[in-house]
């Protein structure tokens, strides 16, 4: 891991917003026809990385922009002496704008797409369509992208691979599998999110000269998740600190045979550097509890009631509120005792779910107090049950992103590509996971993290987004064999790594 602390955050730009950006460069003296050599310049150079001397290169041309830059690609290839066949969809007649002036420069013949010599090919370069894609693909554009997939080959992709929706990551029908792709100016949502991201292979961001200020100006509240975006927030003690300072979370537990989890969270709020963690035990689970806590503190806490009674302690500034509570309502009275009392809150598991049908019922508590939510898809489904206009969008950022308006609450969607969103709009994505974290109580694990940072006056995106990464990096350190159990372990290691 390289953290390079001095850069700004990383904006990813839906298609929109990019083709926004490649107008405003435009209109600022920068010709389309010179953006699109740049850009197939830089896919060129990417290609020649990967050939060796008079290689044999396939290019497959679409029908509009991204096609324009295969026959760029193409050109500056066979300059360089390599063999190259170029296909199109469709024909030349119908190309327009810069992808015209760019096929004028192409002097070899033009095959049809569907048709080029893909198994013959040292590196294929697929340049079917970026960010216009338009449905899914059918006829001489899926058969060929099937044959290309079908040959085994190498494939380079301009922008991104065919066939993957460039705002959601999804698949249209079917989709190249790449080695590479050279994107270009920023990221789009489909090199992170799945399953683009997995068709993408290695992603390189290539400078066609539009500037950041253009780019902020097109987009500006989408991020890839990264130190740079929340590491000037992430909490560091003053010398003259004390535990006090540095935040009281308070953690509820289910009953005497649920209480791992609690365990789990508290563990990890306390290795964040929550200056005092305490477990809120039903009595019939001190005992077991108390057996198994050392540095986490306890207390007894019967109910919503004994919740409304322990929050009497101002000091306790974070909670954690879900993890194996159960599903009833006694669960969804705690939660409006904890967002009445105006702490910072992130809820979880039996927290939403205990809201199946309800979820307006959130939506009025959380305009009290600061709060996360961390749902798996599953969690996500259930809350949101009746509210098609949250469920129904293609796009997970766009799904995040009107859960957290609707309640007023920062969502951690989670997944392989957990996307943070804030009722503000901004959105960040998660891409440094790993599969390993896919084991029974890694998510009460990341709820405690956040409460940690939250208790520390981290602010619920930044928390969130912070909390995400870490617990995503602890895992990915650790690798095979990752428990639950390990992921606190390795916190202080990635707090080494960021603060240092
Ligand atoms: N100056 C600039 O702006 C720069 C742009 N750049 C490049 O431009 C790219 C965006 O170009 P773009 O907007 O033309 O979209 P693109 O991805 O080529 O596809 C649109 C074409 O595909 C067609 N089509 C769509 N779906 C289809 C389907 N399922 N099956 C069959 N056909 C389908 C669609 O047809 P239509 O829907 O109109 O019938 C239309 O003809 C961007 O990714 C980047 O590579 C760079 O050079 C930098 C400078
Ligand atoms: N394939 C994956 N890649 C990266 N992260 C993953 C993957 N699968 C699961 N995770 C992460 O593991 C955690 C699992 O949380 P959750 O589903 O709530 O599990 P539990 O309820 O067992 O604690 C989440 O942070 C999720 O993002
Ligand atoms: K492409």
């Amino acid at each position: 891991m390289i953290l390079r602390l001095e850069m700004p955050p990383e904006l990813v730009l839906r298609s929109q917003e990019m083709k926004q950006a490649d107008a405003a460069s435009i209109a600022a003296g920068i010709p389309g026809i010179e953006l699109m050599r740049r850009a197939g310049g830089a896919v060129a150079k990417a290609a020649a990385e990967m050939l060796t001397k008079e290689a044999k290169v396939v290019v497959a041309a679409g029908p509009g922009q991204n096609g324009g830059d295969g026959f760029v690609v193409a050109t500056l290839l066979v300059r360089q002496g390599h063999r190259v066949s170029l296909g199109l969809l469709g024909n030349v007649e119908r190309l327009s704008g810069d992808a015209a002036l760019a096929a004028k420069d192409w002097k070899g013949p033009v095959e049809a797409a569907e048709d080029l010599p893909f198994p013959e090919a040292d590196l294929i370069v697929d340049a079917l369509f970026g960010t216009g894609i338009a449905r899914d693909l059918y006829g001489s554009a899926r058969a060929a992208v099937e044959r290309m997939n079908a040959s085994g080959r190498p494939i380079l992709a301009v922008d991104l691979p065919s066939g993957i929706d460039g705002d959601t990551g999804r698949v249209r029908g079917v989709a190249v599998r790449a080695m590479r792709t050279v994107t270009f100016a920023a990221r789009k949502p489909c090199h992170l999110l799945m399953p683009g991201r997995a068709f993408s292979g290695d992603v390189e961001v290539a400078d066609i000269g539009i500037t950041s200020k253009t780019l902020a100006a097109s987009g500006g509240k989408l991020f890839a998740n990264a130190p740079s975006l929340w590491l000037d927030k992430l909490p560091r003690p003053e010398l003259s600190s004390h535990k006090y300072d540095r935040g009281h979370t308070l953690v509820v537990s289910g009953g005497a045979t649920r209480t791992g989890a609690a365990r789990l969270a508290a563990r990890a709020a306390l290795r964040i550097g929550s200056g005092l963690v305490t477990v809120a035990s039903p009595p019939e689970a001190l005992g077991v509890n108390a057996a198994q806590l050392t540095a986490v503190m306890l207390r007894g806490c019967d109910g919503p009631e004994g919740l409304h009674h322990i929050l009497q302690d101002v000091r306790l500034n974070a909670l954690v509120l879900g993890p194996a509570l159960g599903v009833h309502s006694g669960t969804r009275a705690m939660v409006a005792v904890a967002a009445h009392a105006r702490r910072s809150l992130v809820l979880d598991a039996d927290a939403l779910t205990s809201f199946e049908d309800l979820a307006s019922e959130l939506h009025q508590a959380f305009h009290y107090a600061p709060t996360v939510l961390t749902p798996h898809d599953g969690e996500f489904k259930r809350l949101f049950n009746g509210h098609p206009d949250i469920l129904d969008p293609e796009s997970k950022i766009e799904r995040a992103h009107r859960a957290a308006v609707y309640t007023g609450a920062v969502v951690v969607l989670k997944g392989p590509d957990t996307v943070i969103a804030s009722p503000d709009g901004r959105a960040a994505i998660n891409e440094n996971g790993t599969p390993y974290l896919g084991t029974a109580g890694t998510g009460d694990t990341l709820c405690g993290i956040i409460a940690g940072l939250m208790a520390q006056g981290m602010p619920p995106f930044e928390a969130a987004s912070a909390g995400v990464w870490i617990h995503a990096e602890a895992g990915a350190s650790f690798g095979p064999g990752l428990i639950a159990e390990d992921l606190a372990e390795l916190v202080p290691g990635v707090l080494r790594k960021l603060l240092n």
